[in-house]
């Protein structure tokens, strides 16, 4: 099995319900990819609605309990969400989340029979120093659990200081770590080599055709550009002509 191409879109904590008749736009225009939304958690639901795959943007690690304000696999399962993304960077750093606790919320998510995109960047200090590599092989290694597989997972390398800067790194600093992933992922699951690998940071209508020339990109998790039908349209666009 290669692996899937998909576009998804992280609107981070933007949106109202109003902003549903972007979604109409972007089900409005062909796709040759997997497309994917992943909206405020109040907002699921009806996305999930309209017939595009939707996920959630975090899940806790348990399936219940006295967890104030959280949101459990399960209950993202419950209202039609497909996929959930976890360990986001705005969380790692506004969180503190750790790899380990981004494992367990992935095993938590695939009990519950959601799809984790699981992200994984560096900083900028560290990219200065030379330890991208070191550090996304570290988080790889840390926060994929052992119950991944292609069909339950997907990484999104997402260079911390590329997010919402408009600023990516060049092209053969992408390929270099989509290749590392790919091979740590092959040398660790049967599967490896077809987890789908999306890049993250920065995807915009103009950039968007040269990122997906990359080798093992496979697609984008996208955030600024996905709140518009306008700027997601031709992304996923350029995805599916790719
Ligand atoms: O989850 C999406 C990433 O944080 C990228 O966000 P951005 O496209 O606004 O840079």
């Amino acid at each position: 099995m290669a692996p899937r191409k998909l576009a998804a879109g992280n609107w981070k904590m933007n949106g109202t319900l109003a902003a549903l008749a972007e979604i109409d736009r972007v089900l409005a225009q062909p796709a040759g990819c997997d497309v994917l939304i992943c909206p405020p958690a109040t907002l699921i639901q009806a996305v999930a609605a309209k017939g595009i795959a939707t996920g959630g943007q975090d899940c806790h690690a348990k399936p219940s309990g006295a967890h104030t304000g959280d949101i459990a696999a399960g209950q993202l399962k419950d209202v039609g969400a497909s996929h959930v993304i976890l360990g986001h960077s705005e969380r790692r750093t506004d969180h503190a989340e750790t790899d380990a606790q981004v494992a367990a919320k992935a095993t938590a998510a695939h009990e519950a029979g959601l799809v984790a995109v699981i992200c994984v960047g560096e900083t900028e200090a560290q990219r200065d120093a030379g330890q991208t590599l070191d550090v996304i092989s570290a988080q790889l290694a840390g926060s994929v659990p052992d119950c991944a597989t292609a069909a339950n997972t997907v990484i999104a390398y997402e260079p911390v200081w590329a997010i919402g800067t408009g600023r990516t790194p060049t092209n053969d600093q992408i390929a270099e770590v989509h290749a590392l992933m790919r091979d740590r992922l092959a040398a660790r699951f049967a599967d490896g080599a077809d987890f789908a690998l999306l890049y993250g940071g920065s995807v915009k209508p103009g950039n968007a055709a040269e990122i997906f020339a990359i080798p093992h990109v496979n697609g984008a998790l996208v955030g600024g550009a996905s709140l518009k039908a306008s700027d997601f349209g031709p992304i996923v666009a350029a995805l599916s002509a790719a």
